[in-house]
């Protein structure tokens, strides 16, 4: 299910030619992207294709080397609790949750941005806190209700299943209120059910009026839940449109199967590594020069022979093993 958005629509998020260089690595080069208010907005791309260093970069973990990023028009701090506190929240790939802490204290900790007491006065419920307190719990307790987990609010948040910790870093993150989310690879380490649950949950968060920006290698949940869709390959962005149009783009296929196309990024370098591989193996089969080196050569390739026999054979009687169901 997914919207259509206006064109009114404003502009959430703007990033501009954003690149991030680690040394001689660029994981990010010159991407731009933008998430208006009302959309999901997806992003894909085989592993090590840049997401995540993206996800770093817009909210302010990594500084990027070039570009820009605004949010609602302003240019974001390049302090991840600033982005935070400018609207920006955020999950991660590995669940980050205060394992000892409860439920509903993992929360309040998301919300610490939205109170005056902050932090230390959420942690250790000094006494200043007061209404301030009261109405944070109440804020917490919605959104524990709206996940469908205020019935475990006082339990550690360790004790919850793998699907709950997940649901749990949501609230956490919505708790400061933002007006974009987002998600790093929210379903990962699911089942089908979780994941399902995990689409209404994100469904409804845009209902709220929250934009999302979600990264997921589950491309039947990506392609069923956004509006747009993103594919990064080699930290450049290959494709920008809608699910329809991205999957059934023949680079984006490619880019997940690892076969090359023309013009695909690193196509140089991979056209580089393949003619200097071809032309060892031409050095190798070339015909010796004098009478003596071939006889050496004849030699050595007798006395491979045997060998090569008997790998053979090995992996011969080994595959029959296996085809009978008797070799463990
Ligand atoms: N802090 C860092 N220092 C050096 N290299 C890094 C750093 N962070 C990421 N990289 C490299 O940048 C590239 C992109 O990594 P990134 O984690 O962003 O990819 P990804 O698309 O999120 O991958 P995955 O889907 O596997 O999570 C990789 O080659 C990675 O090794």
């Amino acid at each position: 299910m997914t919207t259509t958005t206006t064109a009114t629509a404003e502009t959430v998020l703007d990033a501009r030619g954003v690149t991030m260089r680690f040394g001689g690595l660029t994981a990010v080069k010159n991407v731009d992207l933008t998430v208006r208010s009302g959309e999901i907005v997806g992003l894909i791309g085989p592993n090590g294709a840049g997401k995540t260093t993206f996800f770093n970069c817009l909210t302010g973990l990594y500084i990027p080397t070039e570009g820009e990023v605004r949010y609602k028009g302003t240019v974001l701090p390049p302090k991840s609790y600033k982005v935070t506190a400018a609207g920006i929240a955020r999950t991660f790939q590995n669940i980050r949750l205060f394992n000892n802490m409860t439920v509903l204290e993992n929360v309040l900790v998301g919300r610490h941005t939205r109170t005056k007491e902050g932090l230390w006065s959420a942690l250790l419920r000094l006494p200043s806190f007061g209404r301030a307190e009261q109405a944070s719990r109440e804020r917490a307790m919605e959104l524990l209700e709206f996940i469908g987990l205020d019935h475990k609010a006082e339990h550690l948040a360790r004790n919850l299943p793998y699907g709950e910790q997940r649901k749990l870093e949501i609230a956490r993150a919505l708790a400061s209120d933002p007006g974009l989310i987002l998600l790093d690879e929210p379903t990962a380490g699911m089942n089908p059910q979780e994941t399902r649950t995990t689409e209404e949950l994100i469904f409804a968060i845009r209902d709220k009026g929250i934009a999302v920006l979600v990264i997921e290698h589950d491309m039947r949940f990506i392609f069923n839940l956004c509006d747009r869709v993103a594919c990064l390959v080699q930290g450049e962005k290959l494709i920008e449109g809608t699910a329809t149009e991205v999957q059934s783009d023949e680079r984006v296929v490619a880019a997940y199967l690892g076969e090359p196309f023309e013009g695909a990024p690193g196509a140089e370098e991979v056209a580089e590594v393949e003619a200097a591989e071809a032309s060892q193996t031409a050095e190798a089969t070339e015909t010796p020069e004098t009478p003596e080196a071939a006889e050496a050569a004849e030699a050595t390739e007798t006395a491979e022979a045997p060998e090569t026999a008997q790998v053979t054979e090995t992996t011969e009687a080994h595959s029959t093993t296996s085809t009978d169901g008797e070799a463990k």
